[in-house]
């Protein structure tokens, strides 16, 4: 590959970065506006509302994801300046402030033009990728509505692929495990494993990702590692394939078996998400003998509330009535890897020459190619 354009003044250099997120609340008074951003027109029953709120304010309406996120900001914000990389890092939320269209008005404001995207889940599939792109539209549309001279000077969002199958999520995701295995009482019985990632519906897994006859299409990239069996599912066959690749990297580590499971579904109960729910696991496991459990939350960047609500107090609790040994492992954010890991993958774009567009998500928030995140269709045949 040649490179004759390291510098700043490259045209198709990145000029800043938009760590993107989900957001959450910072006190009781934003729980419910905030769900109500969460669950605009997408038919979550009110009682489900009301019981998360529950959740939020049992830690006085504060999520831990915005001190999470900025900690994050911050050490990568170190980790570019040691590397020289000027690249201003700005931070946006889906559902809660800093809201992505205040902030993206403010990085034009600022003059930057070509903004990397990174966001903070590593999946494929609706609510990992997709909707990722539907924020980064609605930013633009924003800008545009705000700023209507932008036209003439547009604004360029490119989102970085999903990096699940990035080495350095795998080693922190396994080190974590080691962690929590370390963390058990000294025992000759073995520890079961449990990787843990949130549900979606059945229908939205299955209309996300390749058809069997492109599925060749999908074996040597990033976001299609290891993915090779077609008819849709990305979100879950990555999830699981994350799952496997942690267990493969803690060899010799006292674990017997790995068990993919699904937390926090929600949605009317007749509407199927994907099983088993980590707590009914837990009492499968226990009817089983088992009786040691270290549960990876492998689907989640950080501590957010779902993590430390229903890991920490649900399965927590199930797990001590069932009389188990049971440890959480850290999600990777924390890990100085994981801050390594998101700069390098601006680094491998931040000059303009990887074409991030071939591993299957479009600039600007546009429609995704079949092998991500939009609804399975058969490629035509000439
Ligand atoms: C795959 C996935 C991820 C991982 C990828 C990623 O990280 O993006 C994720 C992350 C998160 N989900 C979060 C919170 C919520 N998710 C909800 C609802 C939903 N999540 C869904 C899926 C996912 N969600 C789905 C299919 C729904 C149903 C409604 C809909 O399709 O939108 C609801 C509404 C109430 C409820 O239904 O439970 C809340 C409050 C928080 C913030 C927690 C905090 O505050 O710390 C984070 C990081
Ligand atoms: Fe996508």
């Amino acid at each position: 590959m040649t490179s004759q354009s390291s510098s700043a003044q490259n045209s198709t250099a990145f000029d800043a970065v938009l760590f993107l997120s989900f957001g959450g609340p910072n006190g009781p008074d934003e729980v419910m506006p905030f769900l109500e951003n969460v669950t605009r027109g997408r038919g979550i029953p009110r009682e489900r509302l009301e019981a998360v709120a529950e959740h939020y304010y049992h830690f006085g309406g504060v999520s831990p994801i915005n001190r999470l996120n900025l900690d994050m900001i911050e050490s990568l914000r170190a980790e570019l300046a040691r590397r020289g990389r000027d690249l201003p890092v700005y931070f946006g939320n889906r559902n809660w402030e800093p809201m992505v269209e205040d902030t993206v008005e403010q990085m034009y404001a600022d003059g930057h033009r070509r903004v990397l995207v990174f966001p903070t889940s590593a999946w494929g599939g609706y609510s990992g990728c997709r909707q990722y792109h539907e924020d980064i539209a609605r930013a633009l549309d924003a800008l545009a509505a705000r700023v209507p001279d932008s036209a003439d000077d547009p604004l360029l969002l490119r989102k970085l692929p999903q990096y699940w199958a990035e080495p350095s999520f795998v080693d922190a995701g396994a080190d974590a495990v080691r962690r929590a295995v370390a963390s058990l009482p000294a025992s000759d019985t073995p520890t079961h494993l449990v990787f843990t990632a949130h549900s979606v519906p059945m229908s939205a897994d299955a209309a996300s990702g390749p058809v069997d006859d492109t599925a060749e299409r999908t074996g040597d990239t990033t976001n299609g590692e290891g993915i090779t069996a077609g008819g849709g599912r990305l979100y879950s066959r990555q999830v699981r394939a994350a799952s496997n690749a942690v267990a493969e990297a803690l060899e010799g580590a006292a674990h017997s078996d790995v068990d993919q499971v699904w937390q926090s579904r929600s949605g009317p109960p007749q509407i199927p998400w994907l099983e088993p729910d980590i707590c009914d696991h837990l009492e499968s496991l226990s009817a089983a003998g088992v009786s040691r459990v270290v549960v990876s939350p492998v689907g989640f960047i950080s501590d957010h509330l779902e993590v430390v609500w229903d890991l920490d107090n649900e399965a927590a609790d199930v797990a001590e009535k069932l009389g188990m040994e049971y440890a959480r492992a850290d999600s990777v954010g924390t890990d100085p890897r994981f801050i390594t890991m998101i700069a390098d993958l601006i680094e491998r774009y931040a000059d303009g020459e990887g074409d991030l567009r071939a591993l299957g998500c479009a600039d600007n928030g546009a429609t995704c190619r079949p092998n991500c995140c939009v609804p399975v269709r058969r490629p035509q045949r000439a």
